[in-house]
């Protein structure tokens, strides 16, 4: 039997936020137990500036161990039982970034100095402690030699760190190129360069190439190091295509990607030539993290507008297969900032500061000199402020530490020029001969001065553009628990939505209202000061990198197992041997195949916005042809064709084969040969098709490129090709009025697709219509022997999935909520209609479902009202079947769902070309697999 619902119900299994509430607890008590030990000086964790923090003091009482010892964490087992000696292991994590935390430089042929990388990841990373932790990354520098590319991978060895070479021309094109001048001011939402078709270097596709060579670079050295039950962390938006290689390689690795920038509005993204591989390769990812809860959304919208993907309150669903998108807003080791400023060195800059700064409010900048970060339009505020309040001139002074950052790309050469330019100008109109309103420094700072810079502040000004986080900020507050300075924080910044209470918001492109901010800021009450600081200080404190990072591991790790409890919800794939010796050893064959997504060909994007006028054409696959022919010519096999669609469309498509047509989910029947019927329930109630008509109406005309399709049976209103989301609030919209007006008291079912909403008249289904289609072929055939092998194989709405359980030799318990229907029986009770439906032994012994088959009644009115007819063109009386028409052994039964994941079928097909390549072997009796 296969292995879906039909084994019994599993054991308990806890949920996922229950689950991470255990984690969350264990790690609580387990980061207690470290300080206990701290206080009794005992430090589980060092940490030194010059070691990078990426060693951890080995521990045998290592808490983290114990953790994966945690039976009841279910992650967790999993990690333990994967060893093959059994014993308990601590897990590893690869991060993998495109930076190190430290850079290179050369001393010599085999030498080389390491020192530290700028950046909020790399300050973020350093922060986090406690993980048995490999960098591999980028050294910033190009290695050409061989015993160059030894030395400095042995040097990094040290550090824990592991290289990815990349050679000048990669760097140019992927880093320069790629990411700092394309995906970089897109995701800041500064737009896409001019693409400059003649030079080959600055072409997207060039670019892109490269992109996806050095992302192919960094998969290769995870995979030389990576050990089974490692975690590999990839960071950002260099490494967009870094999943998809790493699952190429080992479907089983877990992998998150985490992205340290904004993820634009999905409008935004669109705009890139390349923005479906991207998405696609992040989406092979397991766990996908951002810093808010705007960019998960904003990634999610742009799969669902742009794959058409379905997306959940989890994250993106593709054919069954989640992608888990959350946030995980990062924070900063607050108490390597706190602890600094006891130190010696901290507190001789504090003296010198005060010193130099004495009589004036220092304001203080701290960004890397990029456009993401504001720097002009905080210069101009400050002039601006200035101009309104000349009392300030002589009493105040900015001082600004921009960063170089990539300096190769020329945008960020342009914008150092145009900073010095303000600020020359500025210190020209307001300074003295002694003072200067502006210091500006085009360098970096150490991390004791920094610190020391942060707790002389008074006001800090963050006034960046868009910016994923902003850690300055956070850093900023760490260090002012005695000051209490007040911070200016742009609300573009991620950094926004946890400071934002406490911060003055400001939006940086308005020039005036950050100069009255800075005013304000600086004329600030100690009270309010101290009140607005607590706010903050207690957030920087709690939120930190650690904190990030654990979470993020610990739902990596648990998105595992759910994907794990998923699959097995999943019916397993169509067993396509066993399927056609089956069918090769039997003698009376029934064969029912959907049409749309069954055997039509493929779509380009399934589920996309794509070119409509041609795929509502609905098209038969190109390769099927021929298998169809050979099926429907085998006296054997009868192939009925049950569909959706209306008896054009099918006409149209197999008007030249040898089978039954069933359009309209079954309400009419020819054989190909003959003409139509139907086979509807006698008193089908269709009065309310008018007033549902008119609703339909109306929404057509309101949701563009939306349409609706007018039945015998039904009314179906298809938003597949609207704007998804729009789409989906209209269909809200038009199920809330249709339940409480025109069909409140009908006799219909309102059958939801993923973007369609179908009126039918109760008992419309594929299962009860079967039913009556089985007792026709059984008439029209004068079979004499039961049908001894059925497959049924279909794209079918939930509502129609009936005819897979129609089948069913032994069907479970009524719990499955779905019932062996009869339209004729739609008065009877549930439990009357599965007695009707009791299964018989037969003479083998074996099960066979007694299809006490009625002729179908046609139905008088709508005769009248077509041009077709039954065979002979009057009602046909009533006739029981009185032998088994089915006897299908138990196991010569073939459900099949094709691109549906969650199906009451047995079997799956992923998609129309599965499907045709299976009917090929199948008409050919070629047995493989
Ligand atoms: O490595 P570079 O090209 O020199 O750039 C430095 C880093 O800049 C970006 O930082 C971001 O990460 C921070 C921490 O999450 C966040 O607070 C900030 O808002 C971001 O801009 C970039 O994302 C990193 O990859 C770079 O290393
Ligand atoms: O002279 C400096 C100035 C800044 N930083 C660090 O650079 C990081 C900047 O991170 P942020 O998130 O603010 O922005 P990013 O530069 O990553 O975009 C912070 O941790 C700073 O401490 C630094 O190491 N040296």
């Amino acid at each position: 039997m296969p292995g879906n619902k039909y084994n019994g119900s599993p054991a308990y299994v806890p949920g996922r936020v229950e689950r991470l509430l255990r984690e969350r607890e264990l790690r609580k008590n387990s980061r207690a137990a470290h300080s206990n030990d701290a206080a009794d000086g005992f430090r589980p964790f060092e940490f030194a500036d010059n070691d990078l923090c990426l060693r951890e003091v080995e521990n045998s009482r290592n808490s983290h161990d114990d953790r994966f010892l945690e039976g009841a964490f279910a992650a967790r087992q999993i990690e333990v039982c994967e060893r093959h000696d059994g014993r308990p292991f601590r897990q590893r994590l690869l991060v993998v970034a495109n930076r190190l935390p430290v850079s290179a430089v050369r001393r010599g042929e085999d030498s080389w100095s390491l020192e530290m990388s700028a950046g909020g990841l790399v300050t973020a990373l350093l922060g986090v402690k406690g993980f048995e932790a490999r960098w591999i990354g980028w050294a910033g520098v190009n290695v050409p030699d061989k015993v160059g590319q030894d030395a400095l991978t042995d040097a990094l060895a040290q550090k824990k760190c592991i290289p990815v070479f990349l050679d000048e021309e990669i760097v140019h094109q992927y880093y320069n190129g790629y990411c700092n001048n394309i995906l970089w001011p897109l995701f800041h939402y500064l737009g896409l360069p001019q693409e400059d078709r003649l030079a080959t270097t600055r072409s997207f596709q060039s670019q892109f190439a490269a992109y996806k060579k050095a992302n192919q670079m960094f998969a290769d050295v995870v995979n030389q190091h990576y050990e089974e039950g490692d975690v590999v962390w990839c960071h950002d938006y260099h490494l967009m295509f870094l999943p998809k290689c790493l699952k190429e390689y080992n479907t089983n690795m877990k992998v998150g990607w985490f992205l340290h920038t904004p993820f634009p509005s999905s409008e935004i993204h669109r705009t890139l030539p390349s923005r479906s591989e991207l998405l696609r390769s992040v989406l092979a990812a397991d766990l996908v993290g951002f810093h808010t809860y705007d960019y998960a959304r904003h990634f999610v919208s742009a799969c669902t507008r742009i794959l058409g993907l379905e997306g959940t309150p989890e994250g993106v669903e593709d054919q069954g297969k989640l992608t888990r998108v959350a946030a995980f807003p990062i924070g900063i080791d607050a108490d390597r900032f706190i602890r600094a400023l006891d130190t010696q060195q901290v507190q001789v800059h504090i003296r010198e500061l005060k010193e130099r700064f004495a009589g004036r409010k220092v304001m203080l900048g701290v960004d890397r000199l990029d456009m993401i970060k504001g720097i002009p339009q905080k210069i101009l505020a400050f002039e601006k402020f200035l101009e309104e309040n000349s009392y300030w001139h002589d009493k105040v002074v900015l001082l600004q530490i921009a960063v170089p950052t990539r300096t190769d790309v020329p945008e960020y050469q342009k914008l150092t020029s145009q900073v010095h330019e303000i600020v020359g100008r500025i210190n020209g109109r307001f300074g003295t001969l002694t003072a200067v309103p502006i210091h500006h420094l085009d360098r970096s700072l150490d991390f004791p001065k920094l610190c020391a810079l942060y707790a002389v502040t008074d006001v800090a000004l963050v006034t960046s553009l868009r910016d994923g986080m902003n850690l300055v900020s956070y850093e900023f507050v760490a260090c002012q628990d005695a000051k209490k300075g007040v911070l200016i924080l742009s609300e573009f910044a991620g950094a926004a939505q946890s400071l934002g209470a406490g911060a003055i918001l400001v939006n940086p492109w308005n020039i005036t209202e950050v100069a009255a901010s800075i005013a304000q800021a600086l004329n600030m009450p100690a009270e309010e000061r101290e009140k607005r600081h607590r706010h903050n200080y207690m957030h920087v404190t709690t939120h930190t990198a650690q904190e990030w990072a654990e979470t993020f591991v610990s739902e990596l790790n648990d998105t595992v197992v759910e994907a794990q409890l998923r699959t097995r919800q999943v019916p397993p794939p169509l067993p396509v041997k066993d399927a056609i010796e089956k069918y090769l050893g039997s003698n009376n064959r029934l064969l029912i195949l959907g049409f749309n997504a069954t055997l039509t060909e493929p779509a380009d994007t399934p589920g996309r916005r794509g070119d409509q006028i041609k795929e509502m054409d609905l098209k038969l696959h190109p390769d099927v042809k021929e298998p169809l022919m050979a099926l429907c010519g085998d006296p054997q096999t009868t192939l009925v064709i049950l569909s959706g669609s209306d008896r054009a469309v099918l006409d149209e498509n197999f008007g030249e084969y040898n089978m039954w047509l069933a359009a309209e989910n079954g309400m009419f029947l020819r054989l190909t040969k003959g003409e139509w019927m139907t086979t509807m329930p006698e008193h089908l109630n269709m009065e309310w098709v008018e007033s549902v008509k008119h609703v339909f109406e109306y929404f057509t005309e309101r949701t563009p490129r939306s349409h609706f399709e007018q039945r015998e049976t039904s009314l179906v209103w298809n938003y597949k090709y609207a704007d998804i989301e729009f789409g989906r609030l209209q269909a809200r919209d038009m199920l809330q009025h249709l339940w409480t007006g025109p069909i409140s008291n009908a006799s219909v079912d309102v059958v939801q697709g993923s973007r369609s909403v179908e009126v039918r008249a109760v008992g419309v289904t594929k299962g009860a219509a079967i039913d009556r289609i089985l007792g026709e072929i059984v008439h029209s055939k004068s079979m004499t022997t039961p049908i001894d092998y059925v497959l049924c194989i279909g794209h079918f709405l939930g509502k129609d999935e009936d005819v897979y359980t129609f089948f069913e030799p032994e069907l479970p318990t009524d719990s499955l909520g779905i019932i062996r229907t009869r339209a004729n029986e739609g008065l009877k009770n549930p439990s009357e209609r599965r007695s009707s439906l009791k299964l018989m032994p037969n003479k083998s012994g074996t099960k066979a479902a007694p299809v006490r088959t009625q002729r179908p009644s046609p139905n008088p009115e709508k005769r009248s009202n077509s041009h077709h007819g039954n065979r002979s063109g009057k009602p046909t009386p009533p006739e029981k079947v009185s032998w088994n028409v089915l006897d299908l052994k138990g196991d010569n039964y073939f459900s099949c769902a094709v691109g549906r994941t969650r199906t009451n079928a047995r079997y799956l097909l992923s998609s129309s070309d599965d499907v045709v390549s299976f009917l090929k072997d199948l008409a050919d009796g070629k047995i493989t697999g």
